[in-house]
């Protein structure tokens, strides 16, 4: 039988250390539930009391299926009791199953970055870990520096492993936490570890440094370690941590080790890392291993022929494994496919015939082109499919809208800006003209339309606009770039749903957004209404 791998994720926290990323409360819990239904084994889900967005996150925490949820905390400080320490106690009110303890496992790095003695940094690591299990089921230990701290002084970095061993931890985790180890040098000492801690207590954490961090947990792995933390698309401090997607393909499919990672699951790997880097606002490494949009495309001549023969010819693994397709250029066949499966992968029940689906793919690829992107705007992508299928209604035609933003002293003297919208609808033969105030352009627009469209909808009442993203598509043509807005939307039943709108023109961008988002929200309440 398989041995078990332990995948441990720490996107919401070392993740969350990365330079430019700036998760929110609801983007830590939506990123939770994707990793929970992924079949992650632990999330980590942040540092309670660190900041206000960790402690909304903590306070409310996700409902999880399977994985266990985790609080990262440090270990008490000197001069402190365990239970006494403020950090611990904020860290336990936490109340999650899982406590993980970042201690130190250098003695260099006991003296010079806490000052304190060799024997105090065991105490602290001990007791820490120890009151952590008066509180969880289960705590960890991220020994940090481990790897410099063994080559430095192997016996004392041993002696920390060992000392929250011994208070009870259920896993000692490895850390590279400079990120400079090598591969070699990881398994070498992870093998020496292993003798003296069983594997199966074992974790490994890795950054990427010397863009080693994948490499460097498949080496502790082969020399006995059983849980790997790491992060979606590699996230984390300075050049990031080991990246799960990449691992989780390589466990699965190459080294047959058997994880939380069904089958299925695994078909979604691509959308996931995709819709994840559309919710940070950037842009999906297209040479990304296994998920990247050219993971499985073929531009050489050479190339392309003999994939048209047989696939494997260049192609490490079957795409679809991991929910990504091969681009090639040789056959509409292969486009078809292509389609077909992005609507399985998007959870669409459609059934469009051959002539339908040639009409689909131009639509998509010239959209595609102009800088519209379903992959985190998957309402979009429905209505597009929808509307060209002639399933979509007609519920209201726009006539204009105007949107004027004014910058001025108010009576109290103070400087503010303000925006309003006017708009003009028809719907059912019925103009409707609406104005309305908003704390932004964006705002307005949204109040008015919906103020226009609620006697004949009155649902849209219920609909509210959760997130607002704009990427520059054009960026070298300054202010006359072209311009994507991503909208997220939800409502009273607790739906949630991304749109997509591109222009030149920002508000005639975001206007193309909220507009998918309301023709959506219409769709599926009718679609979804008693007797439909
Ligand atoms: C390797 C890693 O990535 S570990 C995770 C690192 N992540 C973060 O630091 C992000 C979240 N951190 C924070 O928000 C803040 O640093 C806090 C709230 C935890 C602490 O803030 P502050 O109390 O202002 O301390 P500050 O960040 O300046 O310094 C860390 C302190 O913790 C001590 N410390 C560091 N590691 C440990 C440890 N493992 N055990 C005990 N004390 C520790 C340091 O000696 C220092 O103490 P000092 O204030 O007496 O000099
Ligand atoms: C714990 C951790 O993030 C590190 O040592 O890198």
């Amino acid at each position: 039988m398989a041995e078990r791998i332990w995948l441990y994720d720490t996107t919401l926290r070392d993740g969350a250390q990365t330079q430019g990323v700036d998760f929110g409360a609801a983007d830590k819990l939506r990123i939770a539930k994707e990793l929970d239904d992924l079949g992650i084994d632990y999330i980590e889900g942040g540092w309670p009391g660190a900041n206000p967005t960790d402690e909304a996150f903590f306070a409310s925490p996700p409902t999880l299926r399977r994985a266990r949820l985790c609080a990262f905390g440090m270990t008490r400080r000197s001069g402190r009791s365990a239970a006494n320490d403020p950090g611990l106690v904020t860290l336990f009110q936490a109340r999650t199953p899982v406590i993980t303890l970042v201690g130190k496992s250098s003695a260099r790095q006991a003296e010079g970055a806490l000052g304190v003695t060799r024997e105090e940094n065991l105490a602290m690591i001990a007791d820490s870990i120890r009151e952590a299990l008066r509180h969880a089921e289960e705590a960890m230990f991220d020994a940090e520096h481990f790897f410099d701290g063994f080559k430095d002084d192997p016996g004392y970095a041993l002696a920390c492993l060992e000392a929250a061993l011994e208070a009870g931890a259920r896993w000692i985790v490895l850390c590279d936490t400079n990120g400079g180890t090598l591969p070699h040098e990881v398994e070498t000492i992870v093998a020496k570890v292993a003798q003296r801690i069983p594997g199966e207590r074992l974790g490994i954490h890795t950054h990427n440094d010397t863009e080693n961090a994948v490499a460097n947990s498949l080496a502790a792995v082969r020399a006995g370690a059983r849980q790997i933390q790491g992060t979606l698309n590699g996230l984390g401090e300075r050049c990031g941590n080991a990246n799960l997607v990449s691992l989780i393909p390589t466990l699965k499919l190459k080294l047959g080790y058997e994880i939380g990672v069904t089958d299925e699951a695994l078909r979604h790997l691509t959308h996931l890392s995709r819709t994840f880097d559309e919710r940070l606002n950037r842009t999906p490494n297209r040479h990304a291993a296994y998920v990247g949009a050219s993971a499985f495309a073929h531009k050489a001549g050479l190339h392309a022929s003999a994939v048209a023969k047989s696939p494997c010819f260049y192609e490490h693994i079957d795409p679809a494994l991991v929910g990504n397709s091969r681009d090639i250029l040789v056959s509409d066949q292969a486009g078809r496919s292509n389609l077909l499966f992005r609507f399985a992968e998007m959870g669409l029940d459609v059934d469009p015939d051959p002539e339908q689906t040639a009409e689909l793919l131009a639509v998509i690829k010239d959209r595609e082109a102009r800088g519209w992107a379903y992959d985190g705007a998957t309402a979009s992508f429905e209505l597009l499919v929808r509307s060209t299928l002639g399933q979509v209604p007609h519920y209201f035609d726009l006539v204009s809208f105007r949107v004027i933003d004014e910058r001025r002293f108010n009576a109290r003297g103070e400087l503010v800006t303000t925006s309003e919208a006017t708009i003009k609808v028809a719907v059912g033969g019925r103009n409707y003209y609406t104005v309305a105030d908003g704390n932004g352009p964006v705002n307005a627009l949204d109040h008015a339309l919906r103020q226009a469209l609620a006697e004949t909808y009155p649902t849209l009442e219920t609909m509210q606009l959760v997130d607002y993203k704009v990427r520059i598509l054009t960026p070298e043509k300054g202010t006359a770039a072209v311009t994507r807005v991503i909208i997220e939307s939800g409502d009273a039943e607790g739906r949630v749903w991304q749109t997509v709108g591109v222009s030149g023109n920002i508000i005639d961008a975001s206007y193309n957004a909220l507009h998918d988002a309301i023709i959506w929200k219409l769709y599926v309440d009718r679609a979804r209404a008693p007797g439909a």
